[in-house]
């Protein structure tokens, strides 16, 4: 249970103090509700037994607390109708702070929501690069959309319910006592057979949560795969292998989601059949050992119709708020475990991050001094589920303007170096310095001098000149510099023909233009954001000769006042480059000029696919 609340703060985003507040305000409101209750049956009783008043000194005393004392001993006949209206003020008292607490609660979780999805966005998006490599982002999305709804609705509101249900129930059952201390037997009977009904089916809640939780990421999975690879589908007519995969998971999460909603309602039902049962079972014992004293039965057992009234509510809410509770056991377990291991694995990563970002919004970025040369020394790097390592003591230099070329057979490590040198994996030995400075003393701003091109353009669903100056607010965005990465990466026929020229919208993953035309805006965005040090990782294959011509020549213009590290797909493209290194096997077995490398080497040892 401590382990369970510790998680719960941990992941909650809110202030410890405002949650204080918030239970304090749930507590008073919650006594408010029990003094209401409490009311209403010596009202009744005043007005059925006149007498009620002398009978029972309470009554007495609360007209003393209120100031009254005096005057209803010196006019009895007041007692009735200044009751009435105590009850009357009480109870509108009640509703009024019952309403506001529960507005509170609403919009204290669902604020929660917001800062749990923006927090857990933040965590991931700077998580280390290798996390992303075992995390499918089906289950990240749906840790974000749908665990931190299920964290707002069956965790924080259950808990803040669960506190305020509890006080109530606490005050009906001192009252209860009070009254006549017989209560307790039917008030031990209900809560018997509310947590039984808990402790037989705990395990059936959390299995039920899991299963829902799994499903829905699952689903999102499939989606994923059906929608994202449409092409592929389509021609394969695999429609039907997907739409099966994805009824086993509705059907999944139909079961689990429908056993909870029934199991909810479970505890009424059993609680009333309870209650019946006692009911005519205890007047029969009653009247089998009082056989003279029946009419002394009808005031117990109006007892117990209170109790049952005002506490079965209050029981079949707290019970339902610690079933929830249980539901959602396994997403809050998930996020944790999530957000702790991030945060404790990178807080120096993650503040860096930030700072970073909080530059780039204000346009400026830090550097680390480069006058001279970037040198790799003996990196060595061995992914967590492979047994060799995919580098191994790779070393070199490349000084400042100067252009390398990397070439290798599929699997050489050429993939995995480039990932090195861009800090999304850190080696597990060697060193890579820049003037001698080692770039893991401040891995940001290495990374704010490097531009990237990968094999597969990441397009945004947005327009050509926000996916240019990808990642800069559109008041940031220099126009300038934007027409000249675009003439830069000969892109300006596609502009002129775009409906709507640099405010066309490219489409999901940029759909709308060819693939050659995908790489150059690709080209054009590293221009853009005119970084020190360029790595393009086969960045010509996709483009047809004319046109690998041009973009070859823009790329070949920034050598000289660039530093280019560039993955071949094509031996025509690091023609031009200063030195040529060949990889095998996670090392480097041949380096020197494109002369000296390439010729007397068959394509095969050279290139992924043979070309050249
Ligand atoms: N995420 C990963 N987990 C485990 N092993 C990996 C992972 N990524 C790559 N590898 C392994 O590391 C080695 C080098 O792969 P890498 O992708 O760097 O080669 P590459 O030269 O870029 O190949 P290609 O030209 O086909 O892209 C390969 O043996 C590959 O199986």
């Amino acid at each position: 249970m401590i382990e369970y609340l510790s998680r719960f703060l941990y992941v909650l985003a809110a202030s410890r103090k405002k949650l204080i507040i918030l239970v304090c305000g749930a507590v008073i409101a919650a006594f408010v509700e029990a003094i209401g209750i409490g009311m209403v049956g010596p009202f009744i009783a005043l007005v059925t037994n006149p007498k009620f008043a002398e009978q029972y000194p309470f009554v007495l005393d609360f007209f003393r607390i209120i100031g009254l004392g005096q005057l209803v001993e010196e006019e009895p006949q007041l007692i009735l109708p200044i009751f009435g209206v105590a009850v009357v003020i009480v109870t509108y008292l009640k509703s009024y702070l019952s309403f506001c607490v529960q507005r509170y609660i609403f919009k204290f979780s669902y604020a929660q929501r917001g800062k749990l999805f923006g927090r857990l966005l933040h965590t991931y998006s700077r998580a280390p690069y290798t996390f992303h490599l075992t995390h499918n982002s089906s289950e990240l999305i749906q840790k974000m959309v749908n665990e931190t709804e299920q964290f707002t609705t069956t965790v924080v509101m259950p808990q803040l319910f669960i506190i305020s249900n509890a006080c109530v129930i606490g005050a009906i059952i001192l009252l209860l006592v009070i009254v006549n201390s017989l209560a307790m037997l039917v008030v031990c009977g209900m809560f018997l057979v509310a947590f039984g009904l808990l402790q037989h089916f705990k395990q059936r809640i959390a299995r039920w949560g899991r299963d829902k939780t799994e499903s829905f990421e699952a689903s999102i999975r499939i989606i994923n795969h059906a929608l994202g690879g449409i092409k592929e589908v389509r021609v394969l007519g695999c429609e039907s292998y997907f739409e099966t995969q994805a009824q086993v998971q509705t059907q999944r999460y139909a079961t689990s989601t429908a056993s909870f909603i029934a199991f909810n309602n479970l505890p009424r039902y059993a609680l009333e059949a309870f209650m019946v049962t006692f009911l005519v079972a205890f007047t029969f014992i009653y009247l089998k050992m009082n056989p003279n004293n029946a009419e002394s039965l009808s005031s117990v057992l109006g007892i117990f119709a209170l109790a049952s009234v005002r506490m079965l509510p209050a029981l079949i809410t707290l019970v339902g708020s610690i079933s929830n509770v249980r539901y959602a056991k396994y997403s809050l377990d998930n996020m944790y475990r999530d957000l702790k291991e991030l945060e404790k694995l990178s807080p120096e990563l993650m503040a860096a991050e930030h700072r970073a970002s909080n530059d780039r919004l204000q346009g400026q970025l830090t550097t680390l001094p480069f006058t001279q040369s970037i040198s790799l020394d003996q990196i060595t790097y061995r992914y967590d589920s492979s047994a060799d390592p995919s580098l191994d003591g790779v070393a070199l230099t490349l000084n400042r303007g100067e252009s390398i070329g990397i070439i290798g057979r599929s699997g050489a490590g050429k993939t995995t170096l480039i990932d090195v040198i861009l800090g999304l994996l850190t080696p597990s030995d060697g060193d890579i310095t820049v003037d001698g400075q080692s770039i893991y003393q401040d891995l940001r701003s290495w990374q704010n001098m490097v531009g990237y091109v990968p094999q597969n353009i990441f397009l945004i669903d947005d327009t050509l000149a926000r996916n240019i100056a990808f990642g800069v607010p559109d008041h940031l965005i220099d126009h300038e510099r934007l027409q000249k990465a675009i003439t830069a990466a000969q892109l300006d026929d596609l502009v002129e023909r775009l409906p709507e020229g640099l405010n066309t919208v490219l489409g999901e993953r940029g759909t709308r233009l060819s693939g050659g035309q995908r790489q150059r805006v690709g080209i054009a965005r590293i221009i853009y954001h005119d970084r020190e040090v360029l790595v393009l990782d086969e960045a010509t294959s996709a483009l047809d000769n004319a046109t690998e011509l041009l973009v070859s020549d823009a790329v070949k213009a920034l050598g000289g006042h660039k530093t280019l590290i560039i993955i071949a797909h094509r031996l025509s493209t690091i023609e031009h480059c200063d030195r040529i290194y060949m990889m095998e096997k996670g090392r480097v077995v041949k380096s020197g000029t494109y002369e000296e490398v390439v010729l007397g080497t068959t394509p095969e040892m050279a290139m992924s696919d043979g070309t050249n």
